[in-house]
C-alpha cells in the first residue's frame, strides 16, 4: 500500500542587502512571514549592491536608479531569490520587465529628523549658528531646508548610518539629516533631536515602508508576501510613487510629498523645489483612496503647469555639466 505524501512547501528565498538597517528589515520580513506561515521555510539570501559598493561620488551625481535594488532584481530574474526586501523609498519608481512591487508594509513615521552634534544639543534648525554644515546627501532635503533656513549650509554625506553618525560625532558636520524610521528600527531613536515638521520639510516618496519585489506571475509568492500588506500605506505610497514616475527624469530631484487618509479620501500633498530653494511649487489633490495611482500622476501635471518640468530640466542640466 502506498501513502500519499504531499510535497513540501517550497522553501522560500528571500533578498536582501547586507547593511544593517536592510537586515533588520529583512529579518523583521522573515519573521512575520514565519508566523503567519508556520509550516514554511524562509532564508535569506543577502547580496552587495552597487549602492554599498560606490561611497565616494555624491548621489545626487549618480543619474543611475536601482542603485540600492539591481543586483537583487537580476537575483529574482535568475531564480536565485524569489523576492527582495528594500526600503521603498530606495525602489525605483519603474521595475524592470517580469518584477512587480507585490507588498507595502505599514508604514513608520515617515518624517525627517535631525541629529545634532554634542555641541549643539541646545539647538534646533532655526537656531543653529550661521554656516553651520549640515550633513545630508538628498536634494529634496538640502532644497527645502535652504529655502527655510537660508544662513546653513550644506554638505554630502555618504555611507551607512552608523558611518554617518561617526562623522558627524567626530566633528565633520554640525548635525545631520536622517529619516526617523531608519534610526527608529536600529534602535538609534534617541538621537533623533527634532522631527522636522511636514511644513518645512516633505518626505520622499516611499519614505517608512518596506517594499517586497517579487516575480511577475509567482502566484505562490505574491501570496505569501502579501500577508504584510497594509492597504492605507499601500494607498498612500502608491499615490506618492505615480507622482513621483510621472516628474522624474534621469537623476535624482529634488522631490518631496505628504499623504492623508481620512474615511475614504486620500489626500496628496507634492512638492518640486529649485536647487537653490528659492522655487518651491507645492500642490495637493483629494479623490478615491482606491484611485490613489490617478491622483498621483493627475497632481504631477497639476504640479506642471505650475513650472515644475521647468525646474526639473534645469536641475538635469545642472547635474551633466
Ligand atoms: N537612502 C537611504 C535610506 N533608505 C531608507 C532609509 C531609512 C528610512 C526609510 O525607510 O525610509 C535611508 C536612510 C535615510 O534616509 O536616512
Amino acid at each position: 500500500m502506498s501513502s500519499a505524501v504531499s510535497s513540501p512547501a517550497r522553501t522560500i528565498r528571500i533578498g536582501s542587502r547586507k547593511s544593517q538597517l536592510a537586515l533588520v528589515q529583512t529579518y523583521w520580513v522573515q519573521e512575520q512571514l514565519q508566523k503567519a506561515f508556520p509550516d514554511r521555510t524562509f532564508e535569506v539570501h543577502t547580496m552587495s549592491t552597487q549602492g554599498d559598493k560606490i561611497l565616494d561620488v555624491a548621489l545626487a551625481k549618480i543619474g543611475d536608479k536601482g542603485l540600492f535594488t539591481k543586483e537583487l532584481e537580476l537575483g529574482m530574474i535568475n531564480n536565485e531569490i524569489d523576492f527582495a526586501v528594500h526600503s521603498l523609498k530606495d525602489l525605483p519608481t519603474r521595475l524592470p520587465e517580469g518584477l512587480m512591487l507585490g507588498c507595502v508594509t505599514e508604514r513608520e513615521n515617515p518624517a525627517d529628523a535631525l541629529v545634532v552634534h554634542e555641541k549643539h544639543k541646545d539647538k534646533q534648525l532655526a537656531t543653529l549658528p550661521a554656516g553651520a554644515v549640515i550633513g545630508t546627501s538628498s536634494l529634496r532635503r538640502l532644497a527645502q531646508l535652504r529655502h527655510h533656513y537660508p544662513h546653513l549650509s550644506f554638505k554630502d554625506v555618504r555611507g551607512n548610518l552608523n558611518t554617518r553618525l561617526a562623522k558627524l560625532d567626530a566633528g565633520e558636520y554640525d548635525a545631520l539629516i536622517l529619516a526617523v524610521a531608519g534610526l527608529h528600527r536600529l534602535g538609534m531613536g534617541d538621537r533623533i533631536h527634532q522631527a522636522i515638521p511636514s511644513e518645512v520639510s516633505l518626505h520622499a516618496v516611499g519614505q517608512g515602508a518596506l517594499g517586497i519585489e517579487c516575480r511577475e506571475g509567482d502566484a505562490e509568492v505574491l501570496n505569501v508576501i502579501k500577508a504584510l500588506e497594509h492597504t492605507p500605506t499601500a494607498q498612500r505610497c502608491y499615490a506618492e510613487r505615480a507622482f513621483l514616475r510621472e516628474l522624474e527624469g534621469g537623476c535624482q530631484v529634488p522631490i518631496g510629498v505628504n499623504t492623508e487618509i481620512n474615511g475614504d479620501a486620500l489626500t496628496l500633498t507634492g512638492l518640486v523645489a529649485s536647487l537653490d530653494g528659492q522655487t518651491i511649487i507645492k500642490e495637493s489633490i483629494t479623490g478615491p483612496a482606491t484611485e490613489a495611482e490617478r491622483l498621483g500622476t493627475e497632481l504631477a501635471n497639476q504640479a506642471k503647469q505650475q513650472g515644475a518640468q521647468e525646474i526639473l530640466n534645469q536641475i538635469t542640466a545642472e547635474m551633466r555639466s
